[in-house]
């Protein structure tokens, strides 16, 4: 194999770290951040190791800009979801080169994204570049697992807030298969729901009424119903994305029956006693509310299939759902959205704004009022999150840390935009 780029190797190394969330092989979350501290030092940036859970560190660092502007915050999750190895055609986990394009969990997903920030930051301060804005970077862990941990708790520490006043956060995007650059300025809301049905016991051989798992499959039915009429409404691709055309996976809301227990068992469900009626079952949904959707709307339907069907339904304890759509302006009223679109589309890249179709932390950012653009350098490339060999073109991945060159070189010089006051009084928090 030809001598690959130092920028290559160097990411290769991140990507031998498993740090998959939840906290994976014993020590990977810890091994990341201490990973990603010591490029901070060798880059002269000042950091601080936040644990606000204990064994889910947040790396912060700073690059201080020369005046008390509104800061920019670069964001970047370092856990990574499981890679089913078996299913894998090289190793997820050694980060080997084929044909030109780096494989391994996270490639995509977003480790690309945390060490592209640290590279830009190095060529800039290499050719002497001084931000007027201060630039924050955070490194969090937990995102893939819906970041109440990572981001949600960082956001609630001393530490996050003496970072003082954010003008723009930058979070994780998408690849673009075509030739353009999509931007995330929203996000569906997720719902994580569980339903309980409970009913009367009795003999498998008779016609018990309104049994436990009776109701709860007739409430999902009726949730299935609606299920298929949004498919419907998308129209086109099932599968997500389709560039170019009309609707996207992101204007319709999705739901999925993504758990089904019940059954009486003497065994720790080895086996089931069938002939037994069970009192209760229990059914989980993955619900992404689109922005065309009010989640109060969303709920008043719930509320209404399971008052019906003689069920109940919670959120899922370790979730913290939002129970308001939040979007990052995409027009004058932001400036931070205008200054940003001028700037890559002046590095010559067409720019599509959508929204997200699942959930990253940029959703906690915008809660609290801070613009947050979803950005992942990568076009001309297939979407490769979260699945089997994930890869990213070495010529991608370089080229994105040019991008991130010039957008960080930009944004951080920019002196008050016009109607940056204004943005920042319809804040509600901070
Ligand atoms: C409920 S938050 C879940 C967050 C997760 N993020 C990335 O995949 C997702 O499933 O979208
Ligand atoms: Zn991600
Ligand atoms: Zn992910």
């Amino acid at each position: 194999m030809p001598d690959l780029a130092p920028e290559v190797e160097l990411f290769r190394d991140f990507l031998r770290i498993r740090s998959v969330s939840g906290e994976g092989p014993a020590g990977s979350y810890a091994q990341a951040v201490a990973w990603l501290e010591a490029f901070c030092q060798r880059l002269g940036l000042p950091t601080k190791q936040v644990e606000p859970v204990k064994g889910k560190p947040v790396l912060l660092a700073t690059w201080a800009g020369n005046s008390d502007l509104p800061s920019l915050l670069l964001n970047s999750h370092y856990d990574v979801v499981p890679a089913m190895d078996e299913f894998w055609n090289v190793n997820p986990w050694t980060a080997d080169v084929v044909d030109g394009k780096i494989y391994g969990r996270g490639t995509q997903d977003m480790k690309c994204v945390c060490v592209q920030y640290l590279l830009a930051i190095e060529r800039l301060k290499a050719k002497g570049f001084v931000p007027r804005r201060t630039v924050h970077l955070s490194f969090v862990p937990d995102e893939e697992v819906g970041g109440v941990d990572g981001m949600g708790k960082l956001l609630q520490t001393p530490e996050f807030t003496s970072l003082g006043v954010l003008g723009l956060a930058l979070d994780e995007g998408l690849a673009n298969p075509g030739d353009a650059f999509t931007v995330f300025y929203g996000e569906r809301t997720p719902w994580w729901i569980l339903v309980r049905a409970a009913g009367p016991t009795g003999h498998g051989s008779r016609f018990i009424k309104d049994t436990a798992p009776q109701k709860l499959m007739r409430m999902a039915e009726r949730a299935l119903a609606f299920r298929r009429a949004q498919e419907d409404a998308l129209g086109h691709d099932q599968n997500g994305c389709k560039h170019g055309t009309a609707k996207k996976l992101g204007d319709v809301t999705t739901l999925n029956l993504t758990m089904l227990r019940t059954g009486v068992s003497n065994d720790n469900g080895k086996t089931f006693c069938l002939n037994v009626i069970p009192t209760e079952a229990e059914a989980g949904f993955d619900v992404r509310i689109t922005p065309h959707l009010a989640p109060k709307d969303f709920q008043t339907l719930l509320d209404k299939w399971c008052e019906e069907e003689g069920v109940t339904w919670q959120f899922a304890p370790w979730t913290r759902p939002l129970k308001e759509h939040h979007l990052t302006e995409t027009n004058s009223s932001n400036p931070w959205w205008v200054a940003f679109q001028e700037v890559v589309t002046g590095m010559g890249h067409k720019v599509e704004p959508e929204v997200f179709p699942a959930a990253t932390d940029s959703r906690f950012l915008r809660e609290l009022g801070i613009p947050a653009l979803g950005f992942s350098p990568m076009k001309n490339c297939p979407i490769l999150l979260h699945e089997h060999n994930e890869y990213i073109p070495i010529d991608t991945y370089l080229s994105g840390i040019e991008v991130y060159v010039g957008l960080i070189e930009s944004l951080a010089s920019k002196d008050k935009l016009e109607g940056e006051d204004d943005q920042l009084k319809r804040r509600r928090v901070r």
